[in-house]
């Protein structure tokens, strides 16, 4: 186990005392009044007025405290009380995270009162939580520009916190841009409305007299309020915020709640999976009560760690079994996010696996050590090569600081880093932005349906390079979405960006509907937007290979998805006279059965019935293709044409885009019958280049069904 000395320690303090707990025992008057007393006793209370006056004065302010002082859930709470949501105005916050903006507004829903949706609500994709008495709304980043689409000016918000804004995820990156020049317009308008009220007031007495006029007058300039922009962080350089937004003010909030212990390790630890093991079962056995929260690198990772916990729980003596572990990873379902959040059972410690989704942000009630191996899992994209790859990296100083600030929320807590001291110390201090690493095409797409159609020229808060925006503006053009002159075409490149989805696929769904096959495409992409949908146990490959077979399609891996979605289909319509639990039951006896993850697909499930919604309302039409399965393959060739791969002598394959030199993943039904030329959905380089999600394609198609690209290049 990690040993060391503590480095944080408490300004302030509260007495020691498990909310979460005594919380149950209350009732709702007491509840309420035990979270008051909370809310009191958080660092930021003591500077709530001057916070205020700081947004009052400025329009743009940056705010920096410790992580657990408040920020989140007070902030927003700070300027509806003073008045900052009249005339029906919204304050919005954003996260990078969905999960943060789900939790954080339940939690303020909580502490105001008021039952979620009503004045505290949370929009994220695919999930809508406000009404119209909404006034404090959470949401992701990504919701957001969304919401610009349709209202450039986002005149529904009088205050927009961007939180978590270390984080540099793209949308981020681009939503900054995105609200300086919000900002900007608001104010504009605001000037010329006042320099208009100025003349009139002066020079046309009618104005006044003129009632109707005046009230519309009076309308028209009370809708156009300046935009307070606030960015939040308890990690970030508040330096390069500052210059991006030309000097703008930035205030740091005293004071933590509870200290955090962080111990170092004194050697190199060669195997992290093995040490963060032998540290969950040190704190279970060694330390006092409190809950756990272990952060690994991704799903496989989590589930192995998952694995191993039970196994060595099964040696030890009965007294000593009470440790139950719970897992969170992006690629589950939110409602299964959710159970981490769910205290363990009476007597038992939660240790809690997850990836950097519980990093920032989230409280999850009862945490008190956290276990901190310093690796992350990132992608990074080669836009020459339009090759993505998932490469575990050490994590930035600012998410060491955020992991270990997971603790110390409700009382002290220990954070173990799995590594040495002077290993943190060359740690880089923030994480390098997302816009730098990642494939462009889906936020350009958005950019220029905001209207922004010199991308080089838009304000980044840093630029990606050139040659990425020149590659994705390739792609989009070649994908049909923009016009000679690089403007959004009509309708196909507006529809794309209706729709919440990489491009690709939204180009899919499109051509699907003219090759009458959107019914098969809508379960293809819904059933490829979920991490993964088999799942084959080390014990049981084999039996796992042979079931996976018997929903195999000849055609490949989008038509054999396909066949499972239905064959769930038909299951759960045989059961329609089950209760919903029993239905539930069955439906997940039945995917253990298949070797299928019904968390994944029942995910699908719901992914599919939303973006079936987005196609109808779009006007597209949704048919089967029947029993005519080449009308799908083709259509996944006019639509996947960038991503296809002509078999090799050695029976590797060579993608056509780029020439990389890439292998079946050993998950598709070609690894062992490989065609000779096929599409894929994903190019990803692990341990060597794979190609996942392919299905086989006629190569002559490419010419007929692509030229824009294939006429020109063979
Ligand atoms: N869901 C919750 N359950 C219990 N306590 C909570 C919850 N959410 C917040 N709290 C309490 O409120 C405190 C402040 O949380 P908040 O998220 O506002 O802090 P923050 O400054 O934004 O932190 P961070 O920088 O880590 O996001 C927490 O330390 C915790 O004590």
């Amino acid at each position: 186990m990690a040993q060391g000395q503590g480095r944080l320690n408490s300004s302030t303090k509260i007495p020691k005392g498990n909310l979460s707990d005594g919380n149950r025992k209350l009732d709702a008057f007491s509840k309420r009044q035990m979270l008051a007393q909370h809310r009191k006793s958080l660092p930021i209370a003591s500077v709530d007025k001057r916070l205020v006056e700081e947004v009052q004065k400025h329009d743009t302010l940056i705010i920096v405290g410790e992580t657990g002082s408040g920020k989140t859930t007070q902030l927003p709470q700070f300027l509806y009380n003073a008045g900052f949501c009249g005339d029906g105005k919204l304050i919005g916050i954003t996260q990078p995270r969905r999960v943060a903006a789900v939790t954080v507004a339940k939690r303020v829903a909580e502490e105001c009162g008021v039952n979620l949706g009503e004045k505290v609500g949370y929009s994220i994709r695919f999930e809508d939580m406000t009404s119209s008495l909404t006034r404090i709304k959470y949401m992701t980043d990504g919701l957001l520009l969304r919401e610009a689409l349709l209202d450039p000016h986002l005149s529904r918000y009088s205050v927009i916190i961007v939180d978590e804004a270390h984080e540099r995820t793209v949308h981020t990156d681009v939503l900054l841009g995105l609200l300086k020049s919000v900002q900007d317009a608001r104010s504009k308008s605001l000037n010329n409305l006042q320099n208009t009220k100025n003349k009139k007031t002066n020079n046309d007495i009618q104005l006044k007299e003129n009632g109707a006029q005046c009230l519309n007058f009076l309308k028209q300039y009370q809708g156009r309020t300046p935009l307070k922009l606030i960015i939040m962080s308890a990690s970030l350089d508040a330096r390069i915020f500052s210059e991006y937004f030309g000097g703008a003010r930035a205030v740091h909030i005293q004071g933590r709640q509870f200290p955090v212990d962080i111990f170092y390790t004194l050697h190199v630890e060669n195997d992290y999976l093995d040490a963060s093991l032998a540290t969950i079962f040190q704190i279970h056995l060694e330390e006092g009560p409190g809950d756990i929260l272990v952060f690994l690198t991704g799903q496989e990772e989590i589930e192995s760690v998952e694995r191993l916990v039970k196994e060595r729980l099964k040696q030890l003596p009965e007294n000593s079994k009470k440790l139950v572990a719970v897992s969170i990873f992006s690629s589950l379902p939110s409602e299964q996010q959710m159970r981490v959040f769910a205290p363990a059972p009476p007597g038992f410690r939660k240790v809690i696996l997850a990836t950097n989704i519980a990093e920032t942000s989230v409280t999850i009630s009862g945490i008190k050590y956290i276990i901190d191996p310093g690796l992350v899992k990132a992608r990074y994209y080669d836009p020459n090569k339009g090759l993505e790859s998932l490469v575990v990296v050490p994590i930035s100083k600012a998410q060491a600081l955020q992991r270990s600030g997971r603790a110390g929320r409700e009382g002290p807590g220990k954070c173990f880093r799995l590594y040495q001291e002077d290993q943190f110390g060359k740690f880089e201090d923030s994480t390098k932005p997302e816009i730098k690493r990642c494939n462009l095409s889906n936020i350009i797409l958005q950019l220029k349906a905001l209207g922004v159609d010199d991308i080089s020229g838009f304000d980044f808060i840093e630029k990606p390079t050139r040659s990425a925006i020149v590659k994705s503006l390739e792609q989009l053009f070649l994908l049909g979405a923009l016009t000679d002159d690089c403007k959004l075409s009509n309708p196909v490149g507006r529809q794309m960006a209706c729709l919440p989805l990489d491009p690709i696929y939204s180009k899919a769904l499109i051509l699907a509907s003219e090759f009458n096959c959107l019914e098969e495409m809508l379960i293809t992409v819904a059933m490829l937007s979920v991490e993964s949908i088999f799942y084959s146990p080390r014990d049981k490959k084999e039996e796992s290979r042979t079931t996976k077979k018997s929903f195999a399609s000849p055609e490949g891996d989008h038509l054999t998805l396909v066949n499972v979605y239905r064959a769930s289909n038909e299951f759960l319509e045989k059961r329609s006279g089950l209760s919903k639990e029993k239905r539930e039951k069955a439906f997940r006896k039945w995917c253990k059965e298949n070797f299928i993850d019904s968390r994944s697909l029942r995910h699908a499930r719901d992914i599919h019935s939303q973006i079936r919604r987005n196609v109808e309302q779009m006007g597209l039409r949704v048919a089967s293709c029947g029993d005519d399965v080449l009308q799908f393959c083709r259509c996944l060739a006019a639509s996947f044409f960038l991503n296809a791969a002509l078999k090799q002598p050695e029976g590797s394959y060579r993608a056509l885009a780029n020439g990389e030199i890439v292998s079946i993943h050993p998950s598709s039904v070609f690894f062992k019958n490989k065609p000779e030329c096929l599409i894929f959905n994903e190019l990803v380089e692990t341990n060597r280049k794979y190609i996942r999600n392919t299905t086989r394609i006629d190569y002559l198609w490419l010419t007929e069904l692509a030229p824009q690209f294939y006429a020109v290049q063979n």
